[in-house]
């Protein structure tokens, strides 16, 4: 994301709950109108981050396998269904987006992973929400006796759970 900031004058808050809240925001456009603009933001970034939370590319690494990709089926409130999604997750108090994706994928998957890579601060979904987002790469030493017999750990509320086909 680029430094430059804008001009913000002022932010009216529409509605708010523990998670996220609607501001709508009064802003000065480049060409010096003023507009305003309503913006999702997370209620709960933490102080001395700029980033509300990580996705992580993890490369699962084993002997006499091809590398893959890991991915966590998970249900999303949001839309309804299911999805099939990089890790990810909020970055906790004094957590950084580092240690945050280790703890997410730990979580999420059951790896234990090493971080090779940070991406800088990016945004998803600009025109929306200020939530922001780094992105970390992760490799998961599959022949490690820790990531043998990978279990999840998410919430019962966002589980996937196969259920038996109709007939
Ligand atoms: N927008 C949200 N509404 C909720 O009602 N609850 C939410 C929202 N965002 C996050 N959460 C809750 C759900 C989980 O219990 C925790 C932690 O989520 P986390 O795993 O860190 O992030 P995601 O993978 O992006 O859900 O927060």
């Amino acid at each position: 994301m680029e430094p430059n900031r804008g001009i913000f004058l002022c932010f009216y808050l529409m509605a708010s709950g523990n998670w996220v809240k609607l501001e709508k925001t009064t802003y000065v456009d480049p060409a010096g109108n003023t507009r305003t603009w309503e913006t999702v933001k997370r209620t709960t970034r933490q102080n001395n981050t700029e980033a509300d939370g990580v996705g992580i590319i993890g490369v699962l690494k084993r002997t006499l396998h091809k590398d893959c990709m890991v991915m966590v089926k998970q249900f999303r409130p949001p839309l309804g269904c299911c999805t099939l999604e990089f890790p990810a997750g909020l970055i906790d108090e004094g957590e950084t987006a580092e240690a945050a994706a280790l703890r997410e994928l730990k979580e999420e998957t059951g790896y234990k992973g090493e971080v090779v890579g940070v991406t800088p601060v990016t945004c998803l979904d600009p025109g929306l929400s200020n939530c922001t987002t780094q992105i970390v790469l992760v490799n998961i030493n599959g022949d490690d006796v820790e990531n043998i017999h990978p279990t999840q750990e998410l919430g019962e509320d966002r589980r996937f759970v196969s259920r038996p086909r109709r007939r």
